[in-house]
């Protein structure tokens, strides 16, 4: 089995992915958050450093583009190849009202023939792989039967099927139907992602789908970082790795910003997936979230660790054998 880990824009940057990389070194591929194109000659500086080479040691990245203009797609795809990719993912799936409402994103799937236009353009690049990242329709899963028609006209890389429509967001549960569906229409090699957020949801996946042999994880790894070591090897994460990945990326982000404030801001998102595997988190919580500088929102984080341990099972969202 392969293991990707997802996109998540504003979270796994190149210092989350080499934190990551630094202390699990399990993941097949990193897929970079969406870059948007823009008119000018160069990648947005935050966008390039988050690309740079020399900022993804070691590691395999996927550039991911977010876009329904085939030039600009073309065009970022060139700026990307310069940087020694040779893979590009589109962005299909992005549920965000402000980036649907453009019909980018998971808004790009209500307008089929559009879409079908801007794939047979990208897919003229013929030096450069390009794997899909879908939703599996804006409004109604219906949707997706229809559009894998298209997907199956173009030498996509991957299909990487979320199968929840842009309506869902991400409530109600991954339609599973359409998802087995998919397996059975899709030309091109599907890879699946949604809500796996423990070693048992990826028990049931695999058993349910014994033909899926590559998984993307999102947000169970932000939740649990141990999250692969424990599908993989059966294996609970230590808290003192937990700790020792917490602190690099602590590290890595005091080492960028100027200010303390930002640090924490990106320190205060983590922990709003990274609480759920901690036995009574809440009040932990609470004062990390209080935090105003490093020094107390560090006090804050090692009286949780010290103080609460780890749920066996727990996940994103989930109770874990103790209550959390
Ligand atoms: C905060 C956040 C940011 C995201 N940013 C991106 C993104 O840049 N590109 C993308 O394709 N998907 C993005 N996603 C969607 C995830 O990649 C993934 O498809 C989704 O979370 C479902 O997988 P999961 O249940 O394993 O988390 C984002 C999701 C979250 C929660």
């Amino acid at each position: 089995m392969q293991y990707y880990l997802a996109p998540m824009h504003g979270i796994t940057g190149y210092i989350y992915r080499n934190s990551y990389e630094k202390i699990f070194h399990n993941i097949d591929k990193y897929f970079a958050p969406f870059i948007v194109p823009n008119k000018s000659r160069n990648l947005k500086t935050k966008d390039f450093l988050d690309v740079l080479p020399q900022n993804n040691r070691g590691v395999t990245i996927i550039p991911q583009i977010l876009t329904n203009d085939s030039n600009g797609f073309i065009a970022t795809s060139r700026k990307l190849q310069k940087l020694g990719y040779h893979e590009i993912n589109l962005n299909l799936g992005c549920p965000s009202r402000i980036v649907v409402s453009k019909y980018k994103g998971s808004g790009f799937l209500a307008k089929r023939e559009e879409l079908d236009r801007f794939l047979d353009e990208i897919f003229k690049i013929d030096d450069m792989k390009i794997s899909i990242k879908t939703r599996i329709g804006k409004d109604s899963p219906k949707e997706f039967y229809e559009l894998i028609k298209i997907f199956n006209k173009y030498p996509i890389e991957e299909l990487i099927i979320h199968p929840r429509t842009q309506k869902d967001f991400y409530g109600d549960k991954p339609n599973l139907e359409v998802f087995k569906d998919a397996l059975s229409l899709s030309i091109n090699p599907i890879c699946y992602n949604g809500d796996i957020f423990t070693g048992e949801d990826h028990n049931k996946l695999t058993k349910d789908f014994p033909e899926v042999k590559t998984v993307m994880l999102g947000r169970g790894i932000l939740a649990n970082p141990g999250l692969l070591n424990e599908i993989k090897n059966n294996t609970v994460i230590d808290k003192k790795i937990f700790k020792d990945f917490h602190d690099e990326i602590l590290r890595q982000y005091i080492e960028l910003c100027d200010e303390d404030m930002h640090v924490l801001i990106k320190m205060k998102e983590l922990w709003g997936y990274m609480r759920y595997v901690f036995s009574n988190n809440k009040e932990y919580l609470k004062i990390i979230k209080k935090s105003q500088n490093i020094s107390d929102y560090n006090e804050a984080v090692l009286s949780l660790f010290n103080e609460q341990e780890i749920v066996e099972g727990a996940g994103l969202f989930t109770q874990g054998n103790w209550g959390v």
